[in-house]
């Protein structure tokens, strides 16, 4: 387990924190209330910065049940804090339901930072690449919905 300084740039709010052992992300809040329109995005202070040590990523990602019940998501999903970022850790939020607005209340949850190691790459120049059985194929070589894995005989409701 890595240990990462912080500061609390809103006193009242709490040391990020992992709701069980076994978590990946340990949750946001919101430092402020807000009310997003379907399709409305702003971008969201947290009340934390944090020092993580060289060698690591903060990514900052959607919680799975504002998601599903609400529609709210992040536009840069996951959001990337690099290891020398000092300032306030912030949200992009937006609300991707058509109907509802969301609103969310200073302290309410709101996305959860997953902390990783991270490779920095040496970029070199070549004139060509490897082959491989993947080649040059991408953006739906395999099929899409087309051709589905599940023969619709047996596909029930
Ligand atoms: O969800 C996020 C994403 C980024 N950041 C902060 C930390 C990160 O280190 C910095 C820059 O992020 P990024 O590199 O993704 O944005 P950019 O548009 O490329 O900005 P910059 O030119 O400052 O690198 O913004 C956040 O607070 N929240
Ligand atoms: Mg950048």
């Amino acid at each position: 387990m890595c240990e990462i300084p912080l500061v609390r740039l809103d006193p009242d709010v709490p040391v990020p924190s992992y709701a069980h052992p076994g978590d990946a992300g340990a949750d946001l809040v919101t430092t402020v209330d807000v009310t997003l329109a379907p399709g409305e995005r702003e971008l969201v202070p947290t009340g934390v910065a944090l020092a993580l040590p060289d060698g690591f990523v903060g990514l900052v990602h959607p919680r799975s049940g504002l998601a599903a019940k609400h529609g709210l998501s992040i536009v840069n999903a996951p959001g990337t804090v690099d290891s020398g970022y000092r300032g306030e850790i912030k949200v992009c939020l937006i609300n991707l339901d058509p109907r509802e607005p969301i609103t969310l209340r200073r302290g309410d949850r709101i996305a959860q930072l997953v902390v990783q190691r991270v490779e920095r790459a040496r970029f070199v120049e070549v004139d060509s690449l490897s082959e491989t059985a993947r080649g040059e194929g991408g953006h739906g070589s395999t099929g899409g919905f087309a051709e589905p894995l599940i023969s619709a005989a047996r596909s029930t409701s």
